[in-house]
């Protein structure tokens, strides 16, 4: 794909909440960028890179001002938030409405009015920062539930734009959709693209039948394919597409960085630092109440109280970045993990030797793929996730086609990587007797399996996630 940025504007802008990296205060008061967190991040990055494009997003802190810059060949145009937004756009409307809303009411959404002003006018100024920079005719591709109200306010100030929009978390039924107050803004904010996007038909499915229903336009009703028999809605002159695009790695990339021989070391290293366990369990998660950490951890407790998991031959590694901190549910669920692991450790680790290793903190990429590779056991459990890109990340690195995935049926990546050992993770029995057979798999069929998951992320890589996106959009120069 080919698209530049020049003096007149970029031909390619990718619209996020967040830019790509984040700006950090060290103890010593210096402020330096840092990876941002997220898989929106992790697989918008590489797509970026190789379309020489321009970035619209947030610095992720509040009250700075930082001009365009240039960061490793990417251009970031940051948009400025106040404290009051971070609290009422962000913390608020995006993560205490939208975010549990979306994510089947596994906790309670927040309705407040003033939160919705403030994501009104927030998805306002980020519309204007695209149309100021984007060259006439460019191809524009705003990124998630944040930036819902963008594809219109967009198309009314340049109607020039071809408007993209992906939304990275699951759409929800009509039935939980229709709680929100301003339900209909938010499917009309919507059709102001050219092309929606999802992970999956289903997300797909349902905004068609709101489209009807809330913003009373015409569309389609025969069922939506994978990257393919896109759904319409008519409205105006314009034809809307609907489309499902699940999204993937750059699995090409961490194969690659798996068979490194320093990577390949330090796995064994981080083996015999756990003190050379017969297995290592892994979880890797943003510290997020849908990525349910809270059932994994009852579920080794319990295993290790019926002694069916032996704490002198399993270990338990459970990596969990930092996430929305101000946010109160997610302070909660927080605590809760922490006596989780506390709990387990009291009751089962020996001096050296705890039964958990809890890292709250973000790792190296280099170490998390070691971790990756070290890994026997891999452990995605989340009760609702768009996607889950962890998911797809461990079988890429397992070259070896060692090791065992055991994977929630309610994550996106689920429709694709069937070789998993399935679990829903709600029935507590079940992923305790899915974690022992992976456990305790016979290699023959541990291959097997591994075999099917790293053949469908091989074949299924982030490029092509985005070409399916882009082809279908059109405007991009490919
Ligand atoms: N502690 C960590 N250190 C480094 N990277 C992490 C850590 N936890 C998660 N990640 C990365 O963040 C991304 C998470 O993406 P995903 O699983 O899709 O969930 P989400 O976007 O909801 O956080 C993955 O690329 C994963 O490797
Ligand atoms: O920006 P944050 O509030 O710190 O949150 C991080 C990102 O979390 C969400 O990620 C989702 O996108 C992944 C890639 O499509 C998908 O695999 C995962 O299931 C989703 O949860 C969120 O959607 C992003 O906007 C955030 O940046």
């Amino acid at each position: 794909m080919a698209a530049s940025s020049t003096t007149s504007g970029a031909d390619f802008v990718v619209v996020a909440n967040r830019l790509p990296v984040d700006l950090d205060t060290q103890p010593d008061g210096e402020r330096r960028w840092k990876r941002s967190p997220g898989g929106l991040v992790t697989a918008l990055e590489p797509v970026l890179r190789s379309n020489d494009g321009a970035w619209v997003g947030w610095t992720g802190v509040a009250d700075v001002d930082v001009d365009t810059f240039v960061e490793d060949g990417l251009t970031l145009h940051p948009v400025r938030l106040s404290a009051a937004e971070v609290t009422e756009y962000y913390e608020g409307f995006s993560n205490g409405t939208l975010w549990p809303l979306y994510h089947d009411v596994v906790a309670t959404p927040e309705y407040h009015r003033h939160w919705w002003n403030s994501y009104v006018q927030v998805n306002q100024r980020f519309a204007e920062a695209t149309a100021a920079i984007a060259a006439q005719g460019a191809t524009v591709w705003v990124q998630d539930y944040q930036l819902q109200l963008v594809p219109k306010m967009l198309r009314e100030l340049r109607p020039d734009l071809t408007i993209g929009f992906f939304l990275h978390i699951p759409f929800p039924p009509v039935e939980l959709f229709m709680q929100l107050p301003w339900r209909t803004e938010i499917v009309q904010g919507l059709l102001g693209a050219d092309l929606i996007g999802f992970h999956l038909p289903g997300g797909a499915q349902n905004f068609l039948y709101l489209s009807r229903r809330l913003a009373g336009q015409p569309a389609s009703r025969a069922s939506v394919g994978v990257r393919s028999r896109p759904g319409t809605v008519e409205v105006g002159d314009r034809t809307v597409r609907v489309g499902a695009f699940p999204i993937s790695i750059d699995s090409g990339q961490l194969d690659e960085l798996s068979r490194r021989p320093e990577v390949q070391a330090r796995a064994a290293e981080i083996r015999a630092e756990l003190g050379n366990p017969s297995r290592i369990i892994l979880g890797v998660d943003r510290l997020d109440y849908t990525k349910g950490i809270d059932n994994r951890l009852h579920a080794l407790h319990e295993l290790l109280a019926e002694g069916r998991i032996d704490a002198d031959e399993t270990v338990m590694v459970q990596l969990a970045t930092p996430s929305r901190e101000n946010v109160g549910l997610y302070i909660k669920m927080r605590e809760g993990i922490e006596q989780q692991v506390g709990r387990i450790n009291g009751d089962w680790s020996k001096v050296g030797r705890p039964a958990v290793h809890y890292l709250h903190q973000p790792v190296p990429r280099e170490e998390l793929v070691a971790l990756f590779v070290a890994a026997d056991v891999m452990l995605v459990t989340p009760v609702r996730d768009g996607m889950n890109l962890v998911a797809k990340e461990y079988p890429a690195c397992r070259g070896d086609l060692g090791g065992a995935l055991v994977l929630s049926e309610f994550a996106g990546a689920a429709a694709e990587l069937k070789d998993a050992y399935m679990v829903n993770p709600h029935d507590l029995d079940g992923v305790k007797d899915a974690l022992v057979a992976a456990l305790t798999q016979d290699p023959t069929e541990g291959r097997r399996r591994m075999r099917g998951l790293r053949r469908q992320v091989l074949t299924h890589d982030v490029d092509r996630w985005a070409r399916s996106f882009l082809d279908s959009l059109g405007g991009v120069e490919q």
